[in-house]
């Protein structure tokens, strides 16, 4: 084996044999030493390959923490819905229908509708899983959580969503509800999953897009018309929960 070189030049001679390489990239420090070194200050926290381990830790800590919870269903809903009206309530009812049914509620942790179904959950003594996420202002998770995992990147949790429930239920909500509900029908669209219910609650709210994917997505040939079949809708949290609980809607062979 040959000794180092000692070589005082500032570009490799030789193509590096662990991980990528740039040809001409100054030399002057090692793994080993960039590990051992105290940094002058805690900047690298902020490098790509650093936040590689924190996703991961996000990763492990989700895996970790949930892989004991059977079966489950996660909950969507707006973070804006306020207690007492009509959505809040059917939140409320929801959670405590599945709980009923068996199962553990998992929701965003947030207030709003997730707030909602926490509370039915933990009003029924089930399990209330709040997955609560880092947002530029403070929110904390709401009051009717049980257990609760701290999310900084939405990806880590949503993959935590769809891994550690059976379905999805959906009440009324913005941008952040169609994100995870776009998120789970591409999921099962492309047999990434292959049987998982996603049920709409509140069919007059949720009538005018499910008509636009039919009139223009699939008019267009944008998506077929059995990729339809991958959501249901409901009127009332009763229905709601039944049909989720039935496994219907979000299976792959019915959405041909
Ligand atoms: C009032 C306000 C904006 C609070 C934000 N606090 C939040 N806390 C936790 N999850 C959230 C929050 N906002 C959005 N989300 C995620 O996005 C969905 C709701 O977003 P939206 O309100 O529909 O678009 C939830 O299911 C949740 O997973």
């Amino acid at each position: 084996m040959s000794a180092p070189t000692g070589s005082s030049s500032p570009l490799r001679s030789k193509k590096p044999r662990f991980g990528s390489w740039r040809k001409g990239a100054a030399v002057g420090s090692t793994a080993d030493s960039r590990l051992l070194d105290t940094p002058p200050s805690s900047d690298f926290t902020h490098t790509d390959p650093w936040r590689v381990m924190r996703i991961q830790s996000e990763f492990v800590q989700g895996f970790d923490s949930l892989a004991e919870i059977g079966p489950a269903i996660s909950v969507f809903g707006s973070a804006r819905t306020k207690p007492g009206t009509r959505h809040y309530e059917m939140g409320v009812e929801v959670g405590r229908r599945l709980v009923e049914a068996g199962v553990a509620v998992i929701t965003g942790g947030g207030p709003g509708s997730m707030e909602a179904a926490n509370k039915g959950a933990f009003e029924a003594d089930g399990l209330s899983i709040g997955l609560g996420i880092e947002l530029p202002f403070e929110q904390g998770m709401n009051q009717w959580v049980g257990l609760g995992v701290d999310f900084r990147y939405f990806f880590a949790r949503k993959t935590m969503f769809v891994k550690y429930a059976q379905g999805f239920v959906v009440l009324p909500g913005g941008l952040g509800t169609l994100d995870e509900l776009f998120e789970a029908m591409v999921l099962v669209q492309t047999s990434k999953v292959t049987q998982f219910p996603i049920v709409l609650v509140d069919s007059a709210f949720w009538s005018p897009l499910v008509a636009w994917i039919k009139d223009t997505m699939v008019e267009q040939g944008l998506v077929s018309p059995g990729d339809l079949d991958i959501i249901a809708l409901a009127d009332t949290p009763e229905e709601a929960v039944a049909l989720v609980m039935a496994g219907e809607a979000g299976n792959k062979v019915a959405a041909g």
